[in-house]
């Protein structure tokens, strides 16, 4: 069974059929990606598939539960979780912090027992905190736990934003372009970051991206998208060679 299934997806703002008739499956393990020019409609599937805005039209299967206009917060439990273009963090909280937001999502204690303070909410809060320096070790951000998120340099910021995701324990991961803003370098080690997450987490990743060296190096197959509609979809090599894609996207 695929992890993701979106059939026959839509939805319109005004007269503007934003995303129209849109389909895709995602095998679980993939690392997959959505591309397509400006305004093609990218980020409106991710807000679809994350309960942000609901479709008019089609059905979206998260390991063959319907999730199609569900509360973000239940899809979240579903198991997607998501980054955003821009940078959304908890920037007046520590790193540890940010990465404890993601972990509460999916271990609570009972409010009582947190405002209270009773036992069971000390014993949770230090097993959090050993879970969460683990996930910050894992992205090299561990010597950092104290920081305020607001004080890492840009690239550890988004490795952090992804390393908050995780922390809530999605099946499936979405990444709205990573690599906006990053140097060359950043983006090199990004990359190698989404592997490593992708094989030691036994991650399917979606992303959205516009940096072609990021995208032919690391997605194995692509969805390209243009007025709301798939273009084509396949393999990354044969999606990257569509003169199709080249007129529409590459060459333009
Ligand atoms: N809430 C909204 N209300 C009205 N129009 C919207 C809304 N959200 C998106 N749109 C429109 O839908 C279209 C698709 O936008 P979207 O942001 O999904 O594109 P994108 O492919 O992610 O673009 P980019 O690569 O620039 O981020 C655009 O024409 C946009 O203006």
């Amino acid at each position: 069974m695929a992890l993701l299934e979106i059939n026959n997806l839509g939805i319109s703002f005004g007269g503007l059929r934003a995303v129209d008739n849109f389909s895709i499956t995602i095998e679980k393990g993939q690392l997959y990606g959505l591309i397509g020019p400006n305004g093609a409609g990218k980020t409106t599937i991710f807000n679809l598939l994350t309960g942000v805005y609901k479709p008019n039209a089609g059905t979206i299967l998260l390991d063959g539960n319907n999730i199609t206009g569900k509360k973000t917060v239940d899809i979240n439990r579903a198991g997607i979780a998501r980054t955003f273009q821009n940078i959304r963090l908890f920037k007046d909280l520590t790193v540890l912090d940010n990465v404890k937001t993601g972990l509460h999502n999916s271990h609570p204690y009972s409010t009582v027992a947190g405002i209270l303070r009773l036992p069971n909410y000390y014993k949770v809060e230090k097993q959090m905190d050993e879970k969460a320096v683990e996930l910050l070790k894992v992205f090299d951000l561990d010597k950092e736990k104290d920081t305020l998120a607001s004080n890492l340099p840009y690239g550890k910021q988004r490795k952090l934003e992804i390393a908050r995701a995780l922390a809530t324990g999605p099946k499936l991961l979405l990444l709205d372009e990573p690599a906006a803003g990053m140097n060359p370098n950043e983006t090199a080690e990004l990359m190698d970051t989404i592997r490593f997450v992708r094989d030691n987490f036994d991650m399917t990743i979606l992303l959205i991206e516009h940096d072609m060296k990021l995208v032919s190096g690391i997605c194995e197959r692509l969805t390209v998208l243009n007025f709301g509609q798939v273009l084509t979809q396949g393999k990354t090599a044969d999606v990257l060679h569509d003169p199709e894609v080249i007129k529409a996207y590459l060459g333009e």
